[in-house]
């Protein structure tokens, strides 16, 4: 039975959040509207979630220390990573201890801040197809791995890192180098291991938004929502739209692979799980065990967008994953490195038909960081999607004076 208390009262019902970005702040305001009393963490002052959320903590979650002791003092009921950098071995202490619940579990949180770690469970213990793929420490070992079978095109990822940072496709043997360079100025947390991938010549590539929630028996269910179709450049989603149409035999594919990995991975919540598809054929890319940046769509999409969709799975309430209407996003980008930025032509934006525009309010902007997005609800996806790109284009960051 899930019991809510007071916020700000010995009753609370306290979630800390690790990481609060733009994806952080949608999930703390869902909480908020349920009652929920908030912390948000990140490694910066006045990150988007720290903005709405009732407590505002920084400090550097990569470091076990820091968040042992950040945890011991805030004591939450539920812990919810929104970011991979974590210090994830200590959050497992802490779970086997019994001192807090991770969101989902623990285990899924480490398992997927490490490419290796997910992979290695998707392609080997749960036998499901993926990229032919290899895990190198060094150039050489890049090479071998490519000249051993991987073959060209292929990718090279850090094993730590998101939003396509130090990521690079490989066309040719020119360009092992570069890629190999790029891949180590780009890592997080820890530097110097790389996958290289075979590279998949998709037709589209989704994200499949599955959520496990507990029903009214008691038992953890999964539901789906329609599939999310995105566009990405240099590994970074600009574009995402939902529904995207699919076969059949594609969708059940696609179900089943999300329905395999969530349930090894285990706990409640929202998961993201990114698929490759050709015709009738599906392999898994990746999951992320939290809100996905491409889902941000389902604000204008479903009756519960996937924020509140993780806020009631992570609090044991029911959920409801049908689709309200065709939809799409569309990235606005910083445009500068800048502190502190403006932003003109929202109001442009806004008169896009069915448009609406969120800004993240990230205290300094980069040329590539995201700063906002435009969302679009229409009768369908290709005029949901041309509108998001008109009502994001009307969006211009610029310095400040
Ligand atoms: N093996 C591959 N073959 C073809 N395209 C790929 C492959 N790996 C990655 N990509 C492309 O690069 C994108 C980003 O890759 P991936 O999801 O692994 O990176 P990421 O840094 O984890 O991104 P995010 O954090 O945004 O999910 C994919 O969505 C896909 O478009
Ligand atoms: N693909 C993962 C993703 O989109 N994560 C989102 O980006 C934020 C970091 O943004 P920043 O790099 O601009 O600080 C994270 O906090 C999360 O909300
Ligand atoms: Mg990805």
């Amino acid at each position: 039975m899930t019991t809510i208390g007071t916020p700000l009262s010995p009753s609370a019902t306290r979630v800390l959040l690790l990481g609060s970005g733009e994806l952080g702040k949608e999930v703390l305001i869902a909480l908020q509207r349920l009652g929920v009393e908030t912390i948000a963490v990140d490694r910066y002052e006045n990150a988007p979630g720290q903005q709405v959320a009732h407590h505002a903590r920084t400090i550097t979650m990569s470091d076990p220390a820091a968040l042992k002791a950040l945890i011991e003092a805030e004591r939450p009921m539920l812990v919810v990573p929104e970011i991979e950098a974590i210090a994830t071995p200590m959050l497992q202490e802490l779970e086997d201890a019994g001192v807090v619940r991770v969101i989902p579990t623990a285990r899924a949180a480490r398992l997927t801040m490490d490419r290796e770690g997910i992979r290695r469970l998707a392609a080997e213990t749960l036998s499901l197809p993926t990229s032919p793929y290899k895990f190198c420490d060094s150039l050489a070992e890049l090479q071998a791995a490519i000249d051993g079978g991987i073959g060209y095109p292929c990718v090279v990822k850090p094993v730590m890192s998101s939003s396509g940072k130090g990521q690079s496709k490989i066309d040719g043997p020119a360009d092992v180098q570069k890629a190999w360079d790029y891949a180590m100025a780009g890592g997080r947390v820890s530097h110097g291991r790389v996958i290289v991938e075979g590279f998949i010549d998709f037709d589209y590539e989704i994200t499949l938004l599955t959520v496990r929630s507990v029903g009214a028996d008691g038992q953890v269910q999964t539901s789906f929502c329609e599939p999310i179709g995105h566009l990405q450049v240099s590994g970074d989603y600009v574009e995402s739209w939902q529904p995207h149409p699919m076969s059949t035999v594609a969708l059940q594919k696609a179900q089943q692979i999300a329905q395999a990995v969530t349930a090894d991975l285990g706990g409640q919540g929202l998961f993201g799980v990114e698929l490759f598809v050709k015709g009738n054929e599906v392999w898994f890319s990746e999951v992320s065990p939290r809100p996905h940046d491409t889902g941000m769509v389902t604000m204008a999409t479903q009756w519960q967008n996937e924020f509140e969709l993780h806020a009631r799975a992570i609090l044991g309430l029911p959920v409801d994953t049908t689709l309200k209407s065709a939809g799409a996003s569309a990235v606005i980008y910083g445009g500068v490195d800048a502190k502190g930025i403006v932003f003109d032509g929202v109001a442009e934006a806004m008169r896009v038909p069915g448009a609406d525009v969120r800004l993240f309010g990230k205290p300094e902007s980069f040329v590539k960081r995201r700063m906002g997005v435009a969302l679009v609800h229409a009768e369908d996806v290709d005029t949901a999607r041309s509108r998001a790109r008109e009502a994001a284009a009307c969006v211009k960051p610029r310095v400040a004076g």
